[in-house]
């Protein structure tokens, strides 16, 4: 079992960098397999999720080479396998292959998907998608079996929730079927436009991206190709958020300020003194924060993903403050935990409500979602003594050398694994 313990209370300084994104990377890996020749992705970070899908690309004898951020996939003798279950559980993202499947062999397996349990977490807007498309989808106890015996058609399809993983299974699902498709109510967020840019570099012909109309006309192939991912708006958030905490002349570099706007503008709210740079955000020591309230919406709204890294500086700020998670109204894991180390934080039906100023004290909390476990990590480097974090492998799944970033800003945090599984 790994386990991380912070001594919090010191001060950060220096610089860190961000990595690619987590939810481009995890959607452009299974893209990639799409294509008829090599694809090499420059920027995919070294996280869990991406392992976990290197290994089902294993599976389906794509050849892989990840080195140094740099992953080279070669779909060549890709192979049409079922994947109903193992590991196609360990994340959220693995049910990007039923998009990609069914545009490669017109047919797929694949499992119901498992990642961060954030309350119910419905697929139906995909399976409208593949159907509209002329799939037929069988989901037999959680194995969803698609096939497409008259080969995908072009369609109109309207969403009717805005998710992001809808809009990109039925982009895979659509670049190759004949003539052409409109997805309506499409989510907007740059992995959103990241993935397009890829499939655009690959041939296929969308238009729209990054707004609510994305027009496709299907293509017959698609190639190899390289591309660069756009850096994780979620990290840089989650370590704006630890500066703004801690820090005392924090840079945050590979950032791109309009990601995060949102985000950018709350810690403004709340008194943050940073500096934007070009592609970098410096952040000045913060005292007398500012209690603030805040509701969680679809891009360009506040993200849901930065709703738990946040709640623990308004825990710090002075006043009573909500926080509405309107995507993922159950995602309050951290809320126990983050009480445990003094906050006093309720849950109140839909409505997270935050008295403070809190002084936190370090005790053993669990992650038990990746970004609980974000909110832990930064409720630890605020708190006065030692925070022992279990449940680490859910923050592994999404960040990158999280011990090595903070260490390098002078955190005192340790990772420690005693080769157990965790109970
Ligand atoms: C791998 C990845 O990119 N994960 C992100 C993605 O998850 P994911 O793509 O799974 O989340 P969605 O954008 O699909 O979910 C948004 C909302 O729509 C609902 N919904 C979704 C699909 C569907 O078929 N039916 C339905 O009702 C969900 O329950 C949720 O309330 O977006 C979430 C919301 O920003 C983020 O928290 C996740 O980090
Ligand atoms: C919820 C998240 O991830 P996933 O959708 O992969 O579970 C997240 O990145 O915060």
């Amino acid at each position: 079992m790994k386990k991380l313990v912070i001594r919090g209370g010191k001060p950060l300084t220096g610089e860190i960098t961000i990595n690619g994104a987590k939810n481009s990377a995890v959607a452009l890996i299974p893209a990639a397999i799409m294509a008829d020749s090599e694809v090499v992705l420059e920027g995919v970070p070294d996280i869990q999720d991406v392992y976990s899908l290197l290994d089902i690309l294993n599976d389906f004898n794509v050849k892989t080479e990840f080195k140094d951020n740099t992953l080279k996939i070669d779909p060549t003798n890709i192979a049409s396998i079922p994947m109903p279950t193992g590991k196609i559980q360990s994340l959220r993202a693995s049910y990007y292959f039923m998009g990609a499947t069914l545009s490669k062999f017109g047919e797929g397996v694949i499992g119901l998907p498992g990642g961060c349990f954030l309350g119910p977490r419905p697929i139906d807007q995909h399976i409208k998608a593949f159907r509209s498309l002329g799939a037929q989808v069988d989901d037999d106890f959680g194995v969803i079996t698609l096939t497409s015996p008259k080969g995908l058609q072009g369609t109109r399809i309207y969403m009717d929730v805005v998710s992001i993983g809808a809009t990109i299974n039925a982009i895979l699902a659509a670049v190759k079927a004949e003539g052409k498709t409109t997805i309506e109510n499409a989510a907007r967020e740059p992995e959103i436009i990241d993935v397009v840019s890829l499939l655009t570099k690959m041939g296929a012909k969308i238009r729209g991206a990054g707004t609510s109309v994305i027009r496709i006309e299907g293509v017959e192939k698609l190639h190899g190709t390289s591309h660069t991912l756009i850096p994780d708006r979620i990290e840089a958030g989650t370590y704006l958020t630890a500066a703004v905490a801690m820090g005392d002349e924090v840079r945050v570099n590979n950032v791109i300020y309009e990601h995060i706007e949102s985000y950018i503008a709350k810690l403004d709210e709340m008194g943050a003194k940073m500096e934007i740079g070009e592609d970098s955000i410096l952040v000045h020591k913060s005292d007398n924060l500012q209690m603030v309230s805040l509701k969680t919406l679809p891009y360009p709204g506040f993200a849901t993903d930065l709703q738990q890294p946040i709640t623990p500086l308004l825990v710090k700020a002075m006043g009573k403050g909500t926080i509405m998670d309107t995507i993922y109204p159950q995602r309050v894991k951290h809320i126990p935990e983050l009480n445990r180390m003094g906050a006093n934080i309720r849950v109140d039906g839909d409505i997270i409500r935050v008295e403070g100023p809190s002084e936190l004290s370090g005790a053993p909390v669990k992650a038990s979602d990746l970004r609980a476990g974000a909110s832990l990590v930064i409720a630890g480097l605020m708190a006065d003594g030692e925070t022992e974090i279990t449940g680490v492998e859910n923050i592994l799944r999404g960040y990158t050398d999280i011990v090595g970033k903070l260490r390098a800003l002078g955190a005192d945090i340790e990772m420690f694994d005693d080769g157990q599984e965790e109970a």
